[in-house]
């Protein structure tokens, strides 16, 4: 495509192995889990542990999660990134490139594709596809676009768009993704986020006083909010219930995907979709709002592993709500955000 101006739009996901090889998941994982933000200890630590103890032993129980849910084109998450772009480069007429933090595509692949359409490329727009602000997700991301964009002294303006997890078009996107979901008769609806260790979050709290310090710190109003993600998790949670008009006893948040042994935010996912059955709770419908496309941990970790939790539980009925992909009016947000994040000067 042409570009029609000296603009071009980055989306920027989390990255999947390239294919569902063992080697190839490895590779993948190591360079996931060895990123400082992800796992933060010492480097000497977190390399023996990384490449000695967790991924030899994770990375073939990871390949064959992915090869479970490997569509014929490639992962779930690639494809259906690809598939945003494509939809956001169609209603916004600029030339749009994803890229990953992990593996392929790297931001430098994706602004060297948006320089060869267009050597007079004066920004960038980068959204990275994480609503919600994590050192382990949105910040790594951010940082890494940010530093290849300064290392290879690319000659355009890189302009990020910050995290979106209250903004009114996300909030109406997931909210009328869920609604035709509740039709059908339910008990409950779960919110389950990826989780983080709680240590992030009290390492992330700029007041150094706030999160997890203070009584129901993410109800109390801080500076420490804007970066974090337990507090911009349940603001989301409830914007979406009020959107909804779902009633408190109806509704509850839980956190999946923990690894190692440390404390990560509670309640866990896998925990409450056993105890909800005995609570009475047993036509559940489950949304994950801080993926905004699917991947192994909702088609795998949810559909597939929770699900089957859930039933043999005691649960009747488990529906899987999809993530936004490409729901016409999250690709219509996109398209705003992009449009206004133009610098005009
Ligand atoms: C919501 C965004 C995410 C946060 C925050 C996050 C934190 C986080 N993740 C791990 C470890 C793993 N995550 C894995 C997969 C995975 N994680 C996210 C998003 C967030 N992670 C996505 C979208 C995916 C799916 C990728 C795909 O290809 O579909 C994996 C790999 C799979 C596996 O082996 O389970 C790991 C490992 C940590 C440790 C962490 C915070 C500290
Ligand atoms: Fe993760
Ligand atoms: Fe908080």
């Amino acid at each position: 495509m042409e570009a029609k101006t000296d603009t071009g739009i980055v989306l920027m996901n989390l990255g999947s192995p390239d294919s569902t090889a063992v080697p190839d998941v490895q590779r993948y994982l190591n360079e996931f889990l060895m990123d400082k933000r992800v796992i933060d200890y010492p480097y000497l630590l977190r390399w023996l542990l990384v490449t000695r103890i967790i991924v030899p032993r994770r990375a073939p129980n990871s390949a064959a999660a992915y090869r479970s849910i490997w569509w014929e084109e490639g992962s779930p998450l690639m494809v259906l990134t690809q598939q945003l772009q494509k939809a956001v480069q169609h209603d916004l007429q600029l030339p749009v490139e994803i890229a990953m933090r992990y593996g392929n595509p790297s931001p430098a692949v994706a602004y060297d594709k948006l320089l060869q359409q267009n050597p007079q490329l004066k920004e960038v727009i980068l959204l990275p596809l994480y609503p919600h602000y994590a050192m382990s997700s949105y910040e790594t991301a951010v940082e890494y676009a940010k530093e290849l964009h300064k290392k290879k002294r690319y000659p355009f303006k890189l302009t990020i768009i910050p995290p979106y997890y209250n903004e009114p078009d996300y909030i109406n996107a997931v909210a009328e993704s869920m609604r035709p979901y509740l039709q059908q008769d339910y008990d409950h609806v779960l919110f389950s986020y990826h989780g983080v260790p709680v240590r992030h979050i009290r390492k992330g709290d700029i007041t150094g006083g706030h999160c997890l310090q203070v009584e129901d710190c993410c109800h109390v109003p801080s500076k420490a909010h804007g970066f974090c993600y337990r507090h911009q998790v349940y603001n989301t949670s409830e914007l979406v219930a009020a959107r909804l008009g779902l009633p408190a006893e109806k509704w509850s948040v839980s956190f999946q995907s923990r690894l190692g042994r440390e404390e990560w935010l509670q309640p866990y996912t896998a925990e409450r979709l056993e105890q909800l059955p005995k609570e009475g709770k047993k036509k559940l419908l489950v949304v994950c709002p801080a993926f905004v496309s699917d991947c192994l941990e909702t088609l795998e970790e949810i559909a597939v592993e929770g699900k089957h939790s859930f039933i043999s539980n005691g649960g009747d009925s488990f529906t899987m709500i999809p993530c936004l992909n490409v729901h016409p009016l999250w690709v219509q947000a996109v398209v705003k955000w992009c449009e206004q994040s133009v610098t005009t000067s």
